[in-house]
């Protein structure tokens, strides 16, 4: 997936512009930052509902929002998007009709995402009734019902205790080792020790996008909550980058000097040629 020079407003408000980065197939992700610097409104663009002024998403070979993307991207808003009065069973059954499954197949799928997530023995609970994590875990179920090859999912573990939390990274690595690509946004630092990669943002400006091991390296730093520090704010606390962004294999964008993204300066030029490689 690649995102290119993008930028929404929403009314007279620039969102954020000129963001640009990569995600590579099978990982997973983690877009980290505060409350309000834009996760929510990237996540939509990359889904393909969400409005841009300029730029390009290209999803999978095709632009963010395609119809040959329909089942191929699962999308789990912040908000709830099952239905409480019904059971695990009857949403799935119900979101796969909508989905244009029939049959032996749309069964399948259901039972299939049942147990993916580890649901099986409340399948005929209410969802009302379900736990946080458990009420997380059939909007996750949902979302897989076609089989998505990306996975974007709006702070899936907001609200939940760590040890639900912990459960439920594990149902994301799973997804990842069998093949998944996961973009999973938080606004908890200590959730990027479970991510491949990382996309720091705050105030609408990308920060970084790279490995965490590079970002910890680039930095100097030992936790991505302090390196996330030292990129807001280079001259307080943290010791000087222990090597430059350039022996790091890192392209700093111009402005500021702290940034650390890992977009080529030609990435216009091979946008398309990158994605069709993929
Ligand atoms: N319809 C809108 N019109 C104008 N501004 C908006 C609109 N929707 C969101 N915003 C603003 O856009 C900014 C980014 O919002 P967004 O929901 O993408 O942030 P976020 O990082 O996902 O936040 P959170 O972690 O709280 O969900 C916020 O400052 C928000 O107030």
């Amino acid at each position: 997936m690649n995102v290119y020079g993008l930028r929404v407003a929403l009314g007279n408000r620039v969102i954020f512009d000129d963001i640009s980065f990569t995600v590579p197939r099978g990982s997973i992700v983690g877009l980290l930052g505060p409350s309000g610097c834009g996760k929510t409104t990237l996540l939509r663009s990359v889904v393909g509902i969400q409005r841009s002024t300029a730029g390009h998403v290209q999803v999978l070979g095709h632009p963010a929002g395609s119809p040959a993307l329909s089942s191929r991207v699962g999308y789990v808003t912040q908000a709830p998007s099952v239905y409480a009065d019904l059971t695990v069973l009857e949403n799935l059954r119900y979101f796969s009709a909508a989905l244009g499954m029939r049959g032996w197949r749309r069964e399948d799928a259901v039972v299939r995402v049942v147990k993916e997530v580890d649901l099986a023995e409340y399948a005929d609970q209410p969802v009302a009734r379900l736990s946080g994590g458990q009420y997380s875990r059939v909007s996750l179920a949902v979302a897989l019902l076609g089989t998505p090859d990306l996975l974007v999912m709006d702070e899936p573990t907001v609200g939940l205790d760590p040890l639900v939390r912990r459960e439920l990274w594990s149902v994301f690595r799973r997804l990842a080792d069998e093949g998944t690509t996961l973009l999973v946004s938080s606004h908890v630092m200590d959730e990027a020790d479970r991510c491949d990669r990382l996309l720091l943002m705050r105030g609408g400006q990308l920060l970084a996008s790279c490995d965490r091991g590079e970002l910890l390296a680039h930095t100097g730093c030992d936790s991505v909550e302090s390196a996330f520090m030292r990129l807001v704010n280079p001259s307080q606390g943290a010791p000087a980058p222990a090597r430059p962004p350039v022996a790091a294999g890192l392209v700093p964008a111009p402005s500021p000097s702290s940034v650390l993204v890992d977009v080529p300066a030609d990435a216009h030029a091979s946008f398309f040629a990158q994605e069709s490689a993929r």
